[in-house]
């Protein structure tokens, strides 16, 4: 049984707490709002965020962060990509200080540039930092339905071990040394999955979205390995399996805000899409690497107002004619 404490009262950080309280594990949730923390700790339920989903009866969430970290061995980062700094800097006094901590969001820091794991790292340098990522609906693994997930650590040993510890019905861990692979996967697939979103609110047809998902994950890839990213991680589950996931069910939050864009629908309200938040800083490093990532630079025009989705959507299908694989072909 593992001290786990999770940062984080949203959708993923409800479904990682039950999926692991399942599991036996002690588990204490810390969010930022005592009404949210009260529902799901009195009447087990989170409605907000996960409907009328039923919690396990173990579950408590609080918002007195030291209380909540105590004696906690392993740390997990839930909350909003943009906000995993400011939580982090909360964390930092209460710490313990042989905590393993684990960023679980997806997206890459907009101020600075930074993955998720160096945000945490650079506030709480002391630490061994970890990623969790992949293809998972927290609205499946509240269900109890079976996921597969990687966990990366510095040590691939430790990642292996800690799979192990974590993994259940729910949630299979697969392991991972490579950090950077695990966390770019997961934050690009969401500015894909609001372009392919884009195709589909504008009914371009499935062969026109099988066409930008694949031209998108060749763009991942290229971007994902120039930040230092290993390729085979990157076909692995948070790389093309997150990416299959979240292009293809509107269960996405990504993918159901690039419909709503594409059909010309307000999206004031929706629900948190990573991508948006991510998409310009995730450009402006392609252009530091000099590649070349037209899907993505769309998706900036289109949700930075610079665009039309129409206009977006014809560009995207008429670029120029070249070698599939430019670096074999030419
Ligand atoms: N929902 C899902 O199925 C999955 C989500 N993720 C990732 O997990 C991260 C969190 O997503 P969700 O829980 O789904 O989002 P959510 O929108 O359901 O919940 C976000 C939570 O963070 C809190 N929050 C927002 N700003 C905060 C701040 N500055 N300080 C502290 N708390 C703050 C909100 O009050 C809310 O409780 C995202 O990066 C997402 O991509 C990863 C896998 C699956
Ligand atoms: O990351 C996810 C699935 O792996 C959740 O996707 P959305 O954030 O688009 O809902």
């Amino acid at each position: 049984m593992a001290r786990i404490c999770i940062l984080g009262t949203g959708a993923w950080g409800t479904a990682l707490a039950t999926a692991f309280v399942r599991q036996g594990h002690d588990v204490r949730m810390w969010g930022r709002n005592a009404e949210t923390c009260a529902e799901i700790s009195e009447t087990h339920r989170n409605h907000a965020y996960l409907g009328e989903a039923c919690l396990p009866d173990g579950l408590s969430a609080s918002t007195d962060m030291a209380g909540a970290l105590e004696n906690a061995q392993i740390v997990l980062f839930v909350a909003p990509a943009q906000s995993t700094s400011d939580v982090a800097g909360l964390a930092a006094p209460q710490l313990p200080g042989d905590a393993l901590l684990i960023a679980c969001a997806k997206g890459i820091d907009r101020r600075s540039g930074q993955t998720q794991s160096e945000v945490i790292d650079a506030c709480l340098p002391d630490h061994v930092v970890g990623v969790l990522s992949g293809p998972s609906f927290a609205a499946d693994v509240v269900r109890g339905l079976p996921t597969a997930l990687t966990l990366a650590l510095p040590d691939q040993a430790r990642a292996q071990s800690l799979a192990q510890t974590l993994s259940g019905d729910a949630i299979r861990l697969y392991a991972s040394d490579d950090i950077v692979g695990v966390q770019i996967g997961g934050a690009l697939k969401n500015v894909m999955a609001i372009a392919v979103g884009i195709c589909r609110g504008g009914g371009m047809g499935a062969s026109a979205e099988a066409a930008l998902i694949t031209r998108g994950y060749a763009e991942l890839v290229r971007l994902g390995v120039a930040m230092g990213a290993r390729a085979e991680t990157l076909m692995g589950l948070s790389g093309l399996g997150d990416l299959v996931l979240t292009c293809s069910s509107e269960l996405s939050r990504n993918f159901s805000y690039g419909i709503a864009v594409g059909s010309g629908h307000d999206v004031t309200g929706l629900k948190l899409a990573e991508g948006v938040h991510t998409v310009s800083i995730a450009n402006e490093i392609a252009a530091r690497h000099g590649i070349s990532c037209p899907v993505m630079q769309t998706a900036d025009l289109v949700l930075s107002g610079r665009m039309s989705a129409e206009e977006a959507r014809t560009a995207l299908m008429s670029r120029p004619i070249k070698a599939e694989h430019p670096e074999i072909g030419q």
